[in-house]
């Protein structure tokens, strides 16, 4: 299965001059998604993981069939005033805009062995954020997954000392 039959680019959305990589039709495939899977599934080798961690909205969808399939919880890091309880915050940039993510305080333990999950990789500016937030409430990034890497921005030089794992690199 080749899963770049699944990703859509749609020129200048949200704004001109961005190639937005549309998941959905690999969303309505429920055989590409169990293909998607697997694959993030193996990137992992083996590796313990104890709870996975999802950058609202995309890494929700793959981010909670990760955590299912690894039998662990699963924890969403959300945009601003989203969260009930007492959270952490990080500014960041993004490919067309900036924005705040926040994690409830005591999602994670001390030590507790992360797997970070979002749907794809541009600047790198969210997931950087995350790894902040996560090391901010010692938890041990395993590795950071996605779905779609967009090198020709080089997000993976904002994520120096993790493991980084991506299906599709364009
Ligand atoms: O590497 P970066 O440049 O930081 O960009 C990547 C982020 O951008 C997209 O999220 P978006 O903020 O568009 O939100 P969404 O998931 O709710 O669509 C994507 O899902 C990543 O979270
Ligand atoms: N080019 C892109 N396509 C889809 N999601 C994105 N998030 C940031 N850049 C993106």
């Amino acid at each position: 299965m080749q899963l770049t039959d699944y990703i859509r680019t749609i020129p200048d959305f949200p704004k001109e001059g961005i190639s937005y990589k549309d998941i959905t039709p690999l969303l309505i495939n429920p055989k590409a998604c169990e293909f998607a899977l697997s694959k993030l599934i193996e990137g992992l080798d083996g590796k313990q993981i104890d709870k996975v961690v999802g950058i609202e909205s995309r890494g929700f969808l793959f981010g909670m069939l990760l955590a299912k399939a690894l039998g662990v919880g699963f924890i969403p890091i959300r945009k601003p005033g989203k969260l009930p309880s007492k959270t952490f915050s990080q500014a960041y940039d993004l490919e067309y805009g900036s924005d705040t993510i926040e994690i409830h305080k005591d999602a994670i333990h001390q030590g507790e062995q992360i797997l970070l999950h979002d749907d794809l990789l541009a600047t790198g500016g969210t997931a950087a954020a995350a790894c902040q937030l996560l090391n901010k409430l010692g938890g041990e990034i395993v590795q950071v997954n996605f779905i779609i890497e967009l090198d020709f921005l080089g997000g993976r030089k904002l994520l120096p000392n993790n493991k980084v794992n991506s299906l599709i690199r364009y």
